[in-house]
């Protein structure tokens, strides 16, 4: 980054020094900060993605602790400059930290935390309008009608997928992809096949009560099922929604070979991570396969889409938004805040980073603790 670097300055004779790469929606976080003696320093450059030069350019001398983004590339050459300067303390601004070498900070000393749970349900609405845009083709119709092309109703006019009744599918049935899955069934009463490696019981047990529901005021139940493999979700599902982790395990999940196993007017829709759809394999499938849809979050290399993409009418696209409410996004600014904030005060590691509500209230001191710390046991923390 080009000197000198526009950073925007709150209490600036605070005893810590913390450093956000970004600015951050909402105000509370930076209050919580300066209240506890914190000299807050946020980055304001216009340049979207930071290279580690330009961090290591804001962490300078003295740093007690950072707040980063899912975009930068946090590993042993900032962590030990972060330590070099006095710092104990690095938060992701999101839930994922696939961008994170924790073992790196581990080995540095630098707490890493994260944002789960208030960006829960945002994302799994998100992940729910995809499915319906693509399964509608909203967005055709959208461009259709702008560009003047309707002439009055016609029986073929863009004709999509019924949800009602269908499959929908979760692979990754964790925090979002259960939240997801509920929206589905509660919403267009579709019937459930999940693939996760640990079994997903709250989940199961709300699609049995439903069922039940449905079942006595005489309508038809809806049903769940775990599935063995991946590749039975992909086999029996209409639907199929993506919200694992980004892992090794998962880099390429759904590949060329597994989108052959979809039906072939299914909906994928991906709002975890670029990477788990071999995204190139998708554009291929996408143009041979017509009636198959998409509904994607995010991309194998954001901020670009693979060749090809931007072209396809059975391709929804949006630009990583699926955190993007406000009350959202200012809780995750809030718990990253914490997070570091937590770790600078000796604060203990918060019981269940499932349940951050008391973190969130405006008109409540939160607790004094760090709401998420994935690295607090090897810290010993
Ligand atoms: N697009 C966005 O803006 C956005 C927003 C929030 C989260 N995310 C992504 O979504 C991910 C999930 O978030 P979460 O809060 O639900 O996390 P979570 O940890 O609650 O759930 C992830 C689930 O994936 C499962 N999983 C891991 N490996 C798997 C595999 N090989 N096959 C099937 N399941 C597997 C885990 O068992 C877990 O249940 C995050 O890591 C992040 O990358 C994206
Ligand atoms: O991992 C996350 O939290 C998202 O990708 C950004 O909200």
């Amino acid at each position: 980054m080009e000197k000198p670097i526009s950073i925007e300055i709150w209490n600036a004779s605070g005893k810590y020094r913390v450093v956000s790469s970004k600015p951050m929606p909402g105000t509370r976080w930076i209050r919580l900060l300066t209240d506890q003696d914190c000299r807050v320093e946020i980055c304001t450059a216009e340049k979207t993605i930071l290279s580690v030069d330009d961090i290591l350019g804001l962490i300078g001398n003295k740093c007690d602790g950072f707040i980063g983004q899912l975009t930068e590339d946090w590993g042993e050459v900032l962590f030990s400059a972060l330590r070099k300067a006095g710092g104990t303390a690095f938060s992701n601004m999101a839930v994922g930290y696939n961008n994170v070498d924790v073992d790196a900070a581990t080995k540095c000393g630098i707490s890493v935390g994260n944002t789960p749970g208030v960006l829960t349900e945002t994302t799994a609405e998100l992940a729910a309008s995809l499915s319906v845009s693509a399964a509608r083709r909203i967005v055709e119709a959208d461009e259709f009608m702008r560009a003047g092309h309707y002439k009055g109703w016609l029986p073929n006019l863009f004709v999509g997928n019924l949800l009602k009744g269908q499959t929908v599918g979760v692979i990754g049935a964790g925090r979002i992809g259960s939240a997801y899955a509920r929206m589905m069934i509660e919403g267009f009463k579709m019937n459930l096949i999940y693939y996760d490696l640990y079994q997903s019981t709250r989940l199961e047990k709300f699609v049995t009560a439903y069922g039940e529901f449905l079942k006595t005021n005489g309508e038809q139940p809806v049903t769940w099922k775990r599935a063995t493999s991946m590749e039975e979700v992909l086999r029996e599902a209409d639907v199929i929604s993506l919200h694992p982790v980004l892992d090794k395990t998962t880099y390429h999940l759904i590949n060329k070979q597994s989108l052959a196993t979809m039906k072939k007017e299914a909906v994928l829709v991906n709002a975890s991570r670029g990477p788990v759809i071999d995204e190139a394999a998708l554009v291929e499938h996408l143009k041979a396969n017509p009636m198959f849809r998409v509904g994607l979050d995010v991309f194998e290399d954001e901020p670009f889409m693979k060749p090809g993409l931007a072209d396809l009418k059975n391709a929804v696209v949006v630009p990583h938004i699926a955190s993007a409410s406000k009350w959202t996004r200012e809780g995750m600014a809030t718990l990253a805040a914490l997070n570091v904030l937590g770790r600078i005060k000796k604060f203990p590691i918060w019981s269940d980073s499932n349940r951050v509500e008391s973190f969130l209230d405006e008109n409540s001191s939160p607790p004094s603790a760090c709401p998420s710390i994935v690295n607090s046991k090897q810290l010993g923390i």
